[in-house]
């Protein structure tokens, strides 16, 4: 049976459900459910806080966990990451008033409040920065109006928590997140957690790409394949007309209008995307 860890509230935790529901795993209709059993694919999913969860798989007591980059590395877990899911990207940002310190080497002597202590203690560390670090639960940009800090460090995405706060961003990003797949530093390979990555993979590659079929003059194909290259070889099909041939390849979705207009003016017709469900490569 794999044991694995889920998100069970905050920014990480819907996405990650969606995920494995997409993955084809068994998900929890009651939000008050600790444990789930999917006995068909033979996996436990345990739903647990965010922050927790480096620390029950760093332990060895769970195989794998969805988390946070920057949970995880602000833990001191023993654990490693081992796929990017592409989704809750943020980055960890310091802030402060208008008129406040504007880099990092400003901070001497200051107070910094973030919830991500575990990270922002070693990059001041590591800039040769000497100022205090407070943890706080959540809300820190509050800190500052409240006096409690002067500069605070935390997860960013839109700006606009910032931004109504009435606080800036200052020096560099201090550390790049989203949602990953941990595992306990230095385990052996295991077959089953190798098989749930490949699922977790064949959505986000489902996620990415889409299907495009379309006709081609036979002399035109090369012109064509250059437009869909595909992940290895497109697919290309003799048509009952022997001047035609069908060509099906994957193309990523974002450029796909741009493509099919690449590929009309070319002179292909009959160009139709489809979604992908699910795959394995
Ligand atoms: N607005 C956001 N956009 C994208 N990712 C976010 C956002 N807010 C938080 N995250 C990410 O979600 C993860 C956990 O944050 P979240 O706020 O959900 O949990 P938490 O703060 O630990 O728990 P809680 O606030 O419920 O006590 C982190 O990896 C963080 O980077
Ligand atoms: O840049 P934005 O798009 O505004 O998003 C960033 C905000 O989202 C998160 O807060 P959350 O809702 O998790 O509240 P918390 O502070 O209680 O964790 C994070 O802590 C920021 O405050
Ligand atoms: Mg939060």
């Amino acid at each position: 049976m794999l044991r694995i860890a889920v998100p069970n509230k905050g920014a990480l935790s819907e996405p990650a459900v969606a995920m494995l529901h997409e993955a084809g795993y068994r998900q929890r209709m009651d939000r008050r459910e600790l444990v789930l059993l999917d006995s068909d694919n033979n996996v436990e999913f345990f739903f647990l806080r965010p922050r927790d969860i480096a620390v029950y798989v760093g332990s060895g007591k769970l195989d794998v966990g969805l988390t946070g980059r920057d949970l995880l590395v602000d833990s001191t877990a023993d654990a490693e990451e081992i796929l990017q899911l592409g989704f809750a990207a943020s980055t960890l940002r310091f802030a402060t008033r208008p008129g406040g310190p504007r880099d990092v080497t400003e901070f001497g002597g200051l107070t910094i409040a973030t919830s991500f202590d575990g990270v922002v203690a070693p990059y001041l560390e590591r800039q040769g920065v000497q100022a205090s670090v407070v943890h706080l639960d959540g809300a820190v940009e509050t800190a500052i109006k409240l006096g409690v800090a002067d500069v605070i460090a935390d997860v960013v995405e839109t700006g606009t928590t910032l931004r109504n706060a009435g606080l800036e961003i200052v020096g560099d990003p201090v550390l790049e997140s989203e949602a990953v797949v941990i595992r306990r530093r230095g385990d052996a390979e295991d077959p089953r957690v190798a098989q749930f990555l490949r699922r977790l993979q064949g959505v986000l590659v489902a996620r990415r790409y889409v299907m495009m079929d379309y006709d081609i003059r036979a002399e035109l194909v090369e012109q064509a394949i250059a437009l869909t290259p595909g992940l290895e070889s497109p697919t290309v099909s003799p048509l009952h007309d022997r001047g035609w041939v069908a060509v099906r390849s994957m193309v990523p979705t974002r450029e796909a209008q741009r493509v099919m207009d690449g590929l009309y003016d070319l002179g292909a017709r009959a160009i139709l995307t489809t979604q992908i469900h699910a795959c394995r490569l």
